[in-house]
């Protein structure tokens, strides 16, 4: 399974972290769930730079993030997302600070956490926010929930059905991502946010509906079942980026 593959090469990137980390050389931290409540008018669109991923293989050749990164922020995107996982996405760590230091809408840090070095990283790097996978931490979930806290980032926990969204609000995160795309078989079904926001709404915390968004159209369907969007192959594989993340924030 892919995921298993992801997760066994990042025990072995893990295994070359440092023990320690130096504070973020810069003192900007933005938030996320701010961002999210205070969008007005327009929907919340988290924009990830993706450029290659397990699914579809290389998205975009050749990507300036800090030129990308300021393309996105422009076309009203409340936060960027960053692939860091070099293996199958192409990203690496460094690319937060260069994000980071270009625009100043909140980063989440987007890769498959396992270790607390990588929360303690993530900090060092400057990411305001990181992504929990509730399917690969297990009961290790509520732990690295309050770790990522401990380092003021925060936590987008991320469900694919019932069990893990029960699972991720009995932890302490506001932001809870559904993510529509299947990580075993890798087939993507919206109805998954559709169905597991019932059960999330109304508790507090906000919904960010991951994977799958194709069109303006998809936006208008699913913007009642959450409060935010994370969306990045069909923006990075479009010739204009800025244009089409346009037409889902002002879907
Ligand atoms: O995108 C993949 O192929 C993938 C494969 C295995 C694990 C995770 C994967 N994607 C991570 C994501 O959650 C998405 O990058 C994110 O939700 C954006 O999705 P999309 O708009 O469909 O690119």
């Amino acid at each position: 399974m892919i995921l298993d593959d992801i997760v066994r090469r990042t025990e072995k990137r893990v295994a070359l972290l440092p023990e320690t980390f130096p504070e973020p050389p810069w003192d900007n931290h933005a938030s996320l769930i701010k961002a999210i409540r205070e969008r007005e008018g327009k929907n919340a669109v988290i924009a990830e730079i993706k450029c290659a991923s397990p699914s579809r293989g290389i998205i975009r050749r050749n990507v300036d993030m800090a030129q990308m990164a300021g393309v996105l922020a422009g076309a009203g995107c409340v936060a960027l997302s960053v692939l860091t996982e070099p293996y199958f996405f192409g990203g690496t760590g460094q690319d937060i600070p260069l994000v980071k230091s270009t625009v100043n809408i909140p980063v989440l840090r987007k890769d498959f956490i396992i270790d607390e070095r990588q929360i303690a990283e993530s900090r060092a790097l400057g990411a305001d926010a990181v992504l929990l996978i509730a399917s690969v931490l297990g009961k290790r979930l509520p732990a690295f929930v309050d770790m990522a806290m401990d380092y003021h980032l925060e936590p987008l926990v991320e469900v694919h059905n019932a069990d893990e969204a029960e699972s991720a609000l009995g932890t302490q995160a506001t932001l809870i991502g559904i993510n529509n795309r299947n990580l075993a078989t890798m087939t993507i079904d919206r109805s998954t946010t559709r169905i597991l926001s019932g059960n999330i709404r109304g508790k507090g915390k906000l919904i960010v509906s991951e994977s799958g968004m194709r069109s303006a159209d998809d936006v208008r369907e699913m913007r009642g079942y959450c409060d935010a969007f994370l969306i990045g192959s069909s923006i990075m594989s479009d010739k204009q980026p800025g244009k089409k993340l346009e037409e889902f924030v002002c879907a």
